[in-house]
This record gives C-alpha cells, structure tokens and sequence, in this order.
C-alpha cells in the first residue's frame, strides 16, 4: 500500500462527464489499496474566464479581491469530484487549501508555500477517506494576523500537489493531465513529438520555464529539492507516462517550504577566453556560420550571447578555453572575410574567469542574481558577460579577480567551503545534447541604451528590477561601446515577461534619469524557442546546429542567450512555430507515434 497524491488538471475535470471518468481511475486506485490525496484545478478554463470578468469591472482589480474570485474555480470542481466519489462508494471529503492546512506567503497572486499543516488531512486519511484539495490555493496569516486566502500564480496546483507529497513524505505524485507525459516538444505546435520515459529536474525545470506548459516550474523545484517521486501521466490511459528523476533530496527546513536556501553551491572556472564580434551584417545564417566553423575547427564553444543593437547590426560574444582563443580568432576572421562584414570588429581577451552559482531556489527569485551581481560591484568586478538560467547564474569577469569573486559569492549565500569549487570537472559525455524544444510566446524584448560600462550598473538595473518582483531572462551586454573613456556607455537587451514590461520601465526609470541620455526602449514582438540538454556542454556544434536550423528555415534571430544545458534564441513572433518546428526537427526528436492533447488552447 502507497501513499499517493493525484493531481488533475482543469483539462481532466472539464466537465461532469470527464469528472466521473476521474472518480472511477482513483475509485480504481483506491482498490488497488493506496492511500489517496487527490488535487485538483478549475474546471476547463474558468480561472481565465474568471479573470476575464473581473478585468471587465475594473482594470486594475485589488489583487487581494482576485484571490477571492479565482479561488472559487477550485472550489467547485473539489465539491463536484467527491460527490462524484462518492456516487462511486468512496468516502471522500473535500478540502480548500485552507482546510488542508497550506499555509503560504502574504504576497497575493503569487505565494509561495510555507508549510504545510498535515495534521487534518492525516487523521482523514487514517480514517479511511480520499481528501481531495483545492489546487493553486493556499491561505496566509494576513498583515495583522488574519487569515487571507492566498493563490499561489497561474499553473500553482501542480505546486499544491508537489508541496503535499513533499510535507506528507508521500510514495508518489502523479500529475494527470490531457498528454501521455512530457514530451519533446508541444504536440499542439509539433504533430510528431514523442514522449520520454523520463526526464531529469533540471532538464525540466529549464523546459517547464522556458514554456512547456505540461509541468509548472515551482513543482519540479519542489520535487528535486525534497525528493518527491513525480510522474506526468494522461488522465485517459493507464500508460506509465514519464518520469522525472532528481539527485538527493534535502530535509524540509524550517525557513519555508518553498523558500529554502536557494543557492546550492558556487563555482569558478579560470582560464577562460571572450571573443567577440561587434557591427556583424544581421541576416540569417550568420550565427549558424560562425559556430559551424568554430565546431568544424574542433573548438567547443560554452557561452553564446547575441543581440541586435542600434544600425541594426549584431554583436556576438563567446566563452570557450583560453588556449583555444588563438585558434578560435583565426577561424572568426576567416568567416567575417569570407562573408564580406567589412565594417565589423572583432576583440579576444584571455585571462577571464567564469564564476556561477547553482541552486533550483533561483527559479523565479530575481533578487538572487542581483544579489551576485550587487556584490562584484561592491569589490568593483566589472562583469564581462552575463548569463542566467532557471537552476544557475554565471557571470564572466577579470581571472585576476576570480577567487575573490568566488568567496564573496560564498559569503553572499552563507556558502560552506565545501560548496566552493574550483574548475569542475565537465559534464557527463553521453548525456543527449537535447531532450526537448521548448516555445515561449509570453515574453518581450526591451532595451535599456547608454548604461556606463562600469561596476555596478547591471547590478542597478537588476536590482531595481528585482525589487519589484520582476525576472530578466537572457541579459545581453553589447560589445560596441558609445563615447570616450570618461564615459563609456553600453546598451543592454533582456526579455522579460510581457506583463512585466510596463512595471519594468517604472522601475528602471528612477535610475535611467542618473545616467544621462539613458533609455528604455522596447523591441518588436518576439518568440522565444529554446533547446535543452543536459549533455549541450559537452557536445560541440549543438548551438550551431540550431541556428542552421533556423538560418535553413529563412528565421532570423534577434538575440541568442546559452547557459549550460540550454540555448535560447529570439525570433520574430509570427515565426515563432516555424522555428520551433525547425528546431524539433533539426536534432530528430520526432517519431512516428502521434500525441494529442485532449483539451483546447486556453482562450487568449
Ligand atoms: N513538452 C511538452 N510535453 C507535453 N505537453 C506540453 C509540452 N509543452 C507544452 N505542452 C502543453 O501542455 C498542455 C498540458 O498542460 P495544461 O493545459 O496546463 O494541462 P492541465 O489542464 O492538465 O493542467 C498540453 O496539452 C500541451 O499542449
Ligand atoms: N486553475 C489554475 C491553476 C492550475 O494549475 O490549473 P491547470 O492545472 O489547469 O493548469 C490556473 O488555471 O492557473
């Protein structure tokens, strides 16, 4: 006998038909002996309809009254499914998160979990009955000590389900849902994307971030931090599905269920070497030649930024081994010769130093970057390159500087010595370059022009962002500079999420005013496809190998962002499926067996 949390999402109780189907799988579960705590979301697409009501009474609901309203969704559909058991003789009781003892942050729209009380839901479960939950919902002890209901932000009752596993030290998860599991890619978008078997958390919480909507990244968070077996299976078939697999977990701390320590480790690899191109001719298959030939030459190329900045050419930098520089700027003047970019410029610096930190904890936590970032600048690092993932952020800066770098990052994040490390070794060969694409189509891509190029200044600019709760994805600093060595200035790009983009300029604005002849500008709608892998560090041509891909396809890409296992690129929104496509194809990810989804698009 298995202690078991299900999870259904809105797809799988959409209607009474569908939610009597459900009643009987764990009435059937039941039977095979298992305790059950059953989790489920808002029938079909009533959180958005909800929220479409609300924005028709007001534009800027109090997000207090928002909670209210959108938790009534989950309300419904706990009530409808234990009646339902109930039809199928299984006591059942349902809960709100409330009842179930989810106690989470203040913070409306958007909290995170604290802890849960499991004190009820166990005396029921002893006694015999499914519980079945309110997903997404949670309630806070209030400014003044009153409860409040709280929701935990869109997609959060994957996250319930995980957090009650995790607190119940439950045998499994499963979440049930309208696909056979995790897929290479959306089958929505791409008609031949095939299920994996499994899939490591980091692996997915790079997808589920970057867009794949299947899993919510604060759930496979919560499993790789405390170990939660979790698998994504259909609520239509009794196929295994996929599952996700972590490395050790971690005992629940006290500091918050959802709010441990969120850097793990730190570490720095010397001996780098920054190449970069600046004024590039920005037309497909640019990118795609430069890395072909670079992997031609043998060379393994580790991070990739690209932008597009003013007079709408491209500048282009990369990381790899400082003794391959010398080898790495012949083969790029050769390419910039052969493609006639007479008026770009290209620059080598060896001696630089990767320093990064780790930890699932970053997901979603802006403050966590610029933390690292506001302490380089207090030892006045400049930062030379910048990258962030969900599990990691590196930053590339003078090698010189780098043990200082790496033990003030320690201190920072009460780092002990033994989470410090120096030159790690490199990833495992044999781990597949890319596993899944992904497509994001809820981001923009802004500019921030004329930001002096000294310490400090992507430090203020994340800073203030952070303060106001929003995340940068993809930084990217330009290599050409504007004005003389007084005040030399650089344009930074970044996307962030679309609803974020009017609070970002307010929050930027106070510090754009100190530098004079700043500004924040915003690009054209964009979309965002990436690839992820566990094994893309050490395989070389994976990135080159995209961006042929996309070059083949005639997609031209307006910024590329790499971390360790994913890279990120770009493109104009009404390319954003073709691209996927192309990408999916390019690293042959699709197969004969065709997967649908059962349920239909979220309205816009
Ligand atoms: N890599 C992927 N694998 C599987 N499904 C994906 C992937 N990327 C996006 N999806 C989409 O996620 C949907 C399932 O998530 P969601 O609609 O939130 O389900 P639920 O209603 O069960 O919560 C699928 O219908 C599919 O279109
Ligand atoms: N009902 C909430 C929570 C949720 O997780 O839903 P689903 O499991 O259908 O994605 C939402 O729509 O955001």
């Amino acid at each position: 006998m298995a202690l078991l949390i299900q999870k259904f999402g809105g797809t799988s109780v959409a209607d009474t038909e569908r939610i009597r189907a459900v009643a009987r799988r764990i009435a059937a579960s039941r039977e095979e002996g298992h305790e059950l705590v059953v989790v489920v979301s808002a029938m079909g697409h009533t959180t958005d309809q909800l929220t479409g009501m609300a924005a028709s009474l007001c534009s800027d609901p109090p997000r207090r009254e928002m909670d209210m309203l959108l938790a009534t969704g989950e309300q419904v559909s706990i009530a409808l499914l234990s009646m339902a058991l109930h039809a199928e003789g299984v006591p059942a009781v349902s809960m709100t998160g409330t009842q179930a003892g989810i106690i989470t942050e203040s913070a409306h729209g958007r909290a995170r979990i604290l802890e849960v009380r499991t004190e009820r839901l166990r005396r029921l479960l002893e006694d015999g009955h499914v519980v079945v939950v309110a997903g997404f919902q949670g309630t806070s002890s209030g400014h003044a000590g009153t409860p409040e209901i709280t929701t935990l932000g869109r997609g959060g009752s994957d996250t319930s389900a995980v957090a009650l596993a995790a607190a119940l030290g439950a045998d499994g998860c499963e979440i049930y849902t309208d696909v056979p599991g995790v897929l290479t890619t959306d089958p929505r978008k791409v008609g031949d994307a095939q299920l994996m078997e499994s899939v490591s958390c980091d692996e997915m919480l790079e997808l589920a971030s970057l867009g794949a909507a299947v899993l919510h990244p604060r759930a496979v968070e919560i499993a790789r931090n405390y170990g939660v077996p979790l698998t994504v299976r259909s609520s239509w078939s009794q196929a295994p599905g996929t599952r996700l697999t972590s490395g050790p977990a971690r005992p629940i701390g006290s500091e918050g269920l959802e709010l441990g320590r969120p850097v793990d480790g730190a570490e720095l690899e010397a001996d780098q070497a920054v190449l970069a191109l600046s004024h590039v001719p920005d037309r497909p298959g640019v990118a795609a030649t430069l890395f072909e030939a670079l992997g031609a030459a043998g060379l393994n190329v580790d991070l990739i930024v690209q932008a597009i900045h003013e007079g709408a050419s491209n500048d282009i930098a990369f990381t790899l081994a400082a003794t391959e520089m010398e080898r790495a700027r012949q083969v790029c003047q050769e390419v910039l010769a052969a493609m006639g970019a007479d008026g770009a410029q290209l620059s080598a610096e060896a001696g630089m130093a990767k320093l990064s930190i780790a930890g699932a904890g970053i997901l979603g936590r802006p403050g966590v970057a610029a933390r690292l970032f506001d302490t380089m600048a207090r030892l006045g690092i400049n930062l030379r390159l910048i990258a962030t993932s969900e599990v990691k952020v590196s930053c590339v800066v003078d090698g010189q500087l780098g043990a200082r770098a790496l033990r003030a990052a320690g201190e920072a994040f009460e780092l002990a010595d033994q989470q410090l490390r120096h030159d790690p070794p490199p990833c495992h060969l044999g781990d597949p370059a890319v596993r899944g694409v992904a497509l994001d189509r809820d981001q923009v891509q802004v500019s921030v022009r004329r930001v002096p190029d000294r310490p400090g200044a992507a430090a203020a600019i994340c800073r203030a962002l952070a303060d106001a709760g929003i995340s940068l994805d993809a930084i990217v600093q330009s290599e050409r500079t504007h004005g003389g060595p007084e005040d030399r200035r650089r344009d930074m790009s970044f996307t962030l999420r679309r609803d974020d983009r009017p609070g970002a300029e307010r929050a930027l604005a106070p510090i754009l005013r100190q530098w004079d002849g700043a500004c924040f500008e915003e690009g054209p709608a964009i979309a965002r496809v990436s690839a992820v892998g566990a094994g893309m560090a050490c395989t070389a041509g994976t990135a080159a190998r995209m961006f042929r891909s996309l070059a083949d396809a005639g997609i031209n890409i307006s910024l590329i962002a790499t971390s360790e296992i994913r890279t990120s690129c770009v493109v104009a929104e009404a390319d954003g499926v073709r691209a996927l496509q192309a990408v999916h194809q390019a690293f042959g990810l699709g197969g004969a067996t065709r997967h649908s989804a059962q349920g239909t698009e979220a309205p816009a």
